[in-house]
């Protein structure tokens, strides 16, 4: 059981006129099995929120603690192994590397802590297998469609079984169909993987696949269907 607490959370930018707070005191608590949606207009706040919770940028004041730990406190070392085993990360862009085959980009976290073991490679086709890409395991990013390019990006970010996804935008370069099916994908891995799931996106309709949302605006998030 895995749980993260954001607690006190601040994010002031610096800006030519007035500092930017774009998180002010910012609380939460989620568990293992728990999911939420984060809705909230451009500029909101919510990609740095995201990016405190994941270790990729550091709050004014506050802090984010998994499993008693505090992130922003971890030295670089312990840093990068929260980065790489405790987050899955999925963005609106799937950076994928477009010269390796879909298999080995779904094993590219495992390069961390050397070549992938061949439990990460049969963990690795299962996951192929589970969002629909087994007969696509040798392309290329190139030659798949939007759609199983971030279908690449979900299997990729399960692949260290971490306890916590992180999902930027994840539907947001798809059509509406395609959107919809990445994002009940999300839910139902969310489900079999009992990890805790985070998705921030402008979009109500996902939102509501996700079930539980919350809105972030003026620098506080305010919960909607708890
Ligand atoms: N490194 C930075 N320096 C200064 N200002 C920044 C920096 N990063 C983000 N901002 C500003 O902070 C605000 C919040 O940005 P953020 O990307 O978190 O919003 P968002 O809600 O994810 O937006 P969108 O939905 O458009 O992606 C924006 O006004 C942005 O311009």
């Amino acid at each position: 059981m895995t749980v993260l607490a954001v607690q006190g959370l601040k994010k002031v930018y610096p800006s030519p006129g007035q500092p930017l707070c774009v998180l002010n005191n910012v609380e939460f608590e989620l568990r293992s099995g728990d999911r939420v949606a984060i809705l909230g207009p451009s500029g909101s706040g919510k990609s740095t929120l995201l990016n405190i919770i994941g270790g990729l940028d550091q709050p004014t004041e506050g802090r984010v603690v998994v499993d008693g730990q505090v992130v922003s406190e971890m030295p670089e070392r312990e840093l990068s192994r929260y980065r790489n085993r405790t987050v899955g990360f999925v963005f609106q862009d799937h950076h994928l590397l477009p010269q390796c085959t879909v298999l080995e980009n779904v094993l590219v976290p495992c390069l961390a802590s050397g070549s992938p073991q061949q439990d990460d490679v049969n963990w690795a086709l299962a996951l192929l297998d589970r969002v629909g890409l087994k007969d696509r395991v040798w392309h290329r990013p190139g030659e798949l469609s939007g759609g199983e390019r971030q279908r690449v990006a979900i299997a990729r970010a399960l692949i260290r079984r971490p306890a916590l996804i992180l999902a930027d935008e994840p539907t947001g370069n798809l059509d509406r169909s395609t959107g919809e099916q990445v994002a009940q994908l999300l839910v139902e891995l969310h489900q079999e993987q009992n990890n805790i799931l985070i998705v921030v996106t402008h979009s109500e309709h996902l939102a509501g696949v996700i079930g539980k949302q919350c809105r972030l605006e003026n620098g506080q998030l305010r919960w909607e269907n708890v």
